[in-house]
């Protein structure tokens, strides 16, 4: 076998909220031996994550609402993220601005993007593109809370990013791309890109 990887057969064993698919494949291992491999592959699309920030109060807007993985493991009855979609065919610029409305309330004028990262690559098909926009008390036009046509259940937090960052340590923020982002945040300096510039 030349190729890498051959897939041998792909068998959908569960379609809903998002596809569920066996796979059978022939890898070529680095010592040129083939090895016949079964991967289960979940597939609920592509999202977008965003972290507002206000470098003039140093505080970022969160959003608290029910996970059933995070509820049925462990009895948490929310938990605490970056606001976050799936993007749903739209790209994820134009995605993530609407979501941001959607969820807190907050207009957002400028979300400059990221990076993009796969959320957990072993099994699960969804890769995000991460953004971060500025935000000010004066850009709330709403009050968030998602769809509840959809069962959403939002609450906005405004929190400093210094109660945040503790938040990771203490346990009571568990979810991966929000920790990722608050601590983008104290890498790049976020807070001080005013201060620095007046
Ligand atoms: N019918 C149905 N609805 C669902 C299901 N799972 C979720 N929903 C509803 O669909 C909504 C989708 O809301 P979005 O804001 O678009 O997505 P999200 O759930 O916030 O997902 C974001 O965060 C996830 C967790 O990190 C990411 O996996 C996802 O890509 C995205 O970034 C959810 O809030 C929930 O109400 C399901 O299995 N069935
Ligand atoms: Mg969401």
């Amino acid at each position: 076998m030349k190729e890498r990887l051959r897939i041998v057969a792909r068998k959908i064993i569960s379609k809903g909220y998002g596809a569920l698919e066996r796979l059978t494949l022939d890898y070529r291992r680095r010592d040129g031996t083939v090895q016949r491999l079964e991967r289960e592959l979940y597939d609920t699309g592509d999202g977008a994550a965003i972290l507002l920030y206000d470098p003039a109060r140093g505080t970022v807007v969160l959003v608290r609402q029910f996970r059933i993985p995070a509820y049925i493991k462990e009895g948490r009855e929310s938990l605490i993220e970056v606001c976050a979609g799936r993007l749903e065919g739209a790209d994820p610029q134009t995605r993530i601005v609407a979501e941001a409305e959607e969820e807190t309330g907050f207009r957002v004028r400028n979300a400059r993007r990221l990076f993009e990262g796969y959320s957990s690559p072993g099994g699960f098909c969804e890769k995000l593109t991460y953004f971060a926009a500025e935000y000010a008390s004066t850009d709330r036009v709403g009050d968030g809370g998602g769809l509840a046509h959809e069962g959403e259940d939002i609450e906005v937090l405004e929190l400093p990013l210094e109660t945040a960052l503790a938040m990771i340590l203490s346990g009571e923020i568990v979810d991966s791309k929000t920790i990722l982002l608050l601590q983008y945040a104290r890498l790049a300096g976020l807070m001080e890109e005013k201060q620095s510039a007046s």
